[in-house]
């Protein structure tokens, strides 16, 4: 992929990275990575260590990169000025939201919606309830946030990044512990949100890429391994998924389907593994399966990327 040029196109809501590397001493978290994210729905898939979360950290301007330059909302986040207006302009759920426990659900939002300088008391008020009805807690305002269920404390965390209808919205991991029905609900808000304004989604939850994103990207050990479209990612794996009558001795089996067939994902080549010939029926691919090969989940080797 060639680098974005940094341009004044972000300052209707996109981010634009070039060459960004961020290092924790010896350790090296993000190399080198260039991209560009518009308006809609990004999901950031990785696995365990790719550098998700320290990509999402650089976007939020709480980490600086160690080289290279971010611009966020048109804005360049190295100048004091600039980074301040980027803040007020952005909503970040970090992976483990720090909220506490002694404060009802109604006084932490005012609390936070205090530090975002949110106008005066009456609006800051009415904006509070907003985000409460939103993530479908209003009724939950007056109890402590030690008594909220997990589920509830991750809705509330969520309801602290959207206070003052951000820009850019960064949502580290959101649906963890949401149960099936918030699930839906978050994904209706986020698309909602995403009509007008710019999300990125790091998850592990492929399903909810699928159903939301419009664009994807994915690290691999702090690299940049693909930038696209679901359906890019998706045609990444087609040719490469089969359903064999036994389990193989090359290429990964995803699952023993409920027919008695192994799905097997075969990284090397669009082919099926030897010896299967006539017997092993094509599958059409998913987005995990774009994924897996991209990462070299599958049988340790990566297909080549779009990055
Ligand atoms: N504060 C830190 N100090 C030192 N190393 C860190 C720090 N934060 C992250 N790392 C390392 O940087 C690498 C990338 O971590 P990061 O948290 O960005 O990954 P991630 O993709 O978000 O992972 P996960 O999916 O597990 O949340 C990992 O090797 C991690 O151990």
């Amino acid at each position: 992929m060639t680098a974005p040029e940094v341009s004044t196109c972000t300052a209707l809501g996109g981010v634009v990275a070039q060459a960004v590397t961020r290092r924790y001493g010896l350790r090296t978290a993000l190399n080198d990575v260039s991209l560009e994210i518009g308006r809609g729905v990004t999901g950031l898939l990785g696995r365990n260590g790719a550098g998700k979360t320290t990509l999402m950290r650089c976007l939020s301007t709480d980490l600086d990169p160690s080289s290279g330059r971010l611009e966020i909302l048109g804005r360049n986040p190295e100048r004091s000025g600039e980074r301040t207006e980027i803040r007020r302009r952005l909503g970040h759920l970090p992976q483990n939201p720090t909220l506490y426990p002694h404060f009802t659900a109604f006084g932490l939002l005012d609390y936070i919606a205090v530090l975002k300088e949110l106008g005066g008391r009456r609006r800051r008020h009415d904006e509070v309830r907003r985000v409460l009805s939103l993530v479908g807690l209003y009724d939950r305002r007056f109890t402590r946030v030690r008594r909220l269920s997990g589920g509830m404390k991750q809705r509330l965390a969520l309801a602290g990044a959207l206070l003052g209808e951000p820009q850019l919205l960064l949502l580290d991991e959101p649906t963890i512990g949401l149960d099936p029905e918030q699930r839906i609900r978050f994904r209706d808000l986020v698309s909602e949100f995403a009509t007008t304004r710019t999300v990125v989604l790091s998850t592990h939850q492929i399903e909810d890429v699928e159903a939301l994103c419009n664009g994807v990207i994915v690290l691999d050990e702090g690299r940049l391994v693909f930038t696209g479209t679901p359906a890019e990612l998706i045609g990444q794996a087609r040719g490469h998924v089969w359903a064999l009558p036994e389990r193989p001795s090359a290429g990964t089996t995803t699952w023993r389907r409920p027919d008695g067939r192994y799905r097997v994902l075969t990284p090397y080549a669009t082919r099926p593994p030897e010896g299967y010939g006539e017997s092993a029926e094509p599958v059409d691919p998913t987005l995990e399966d774009g994924y897996l090969l991209l990462t070299g989940a599958a049988d340790g080797t990566a297909v080549s990327g779009s990055a």
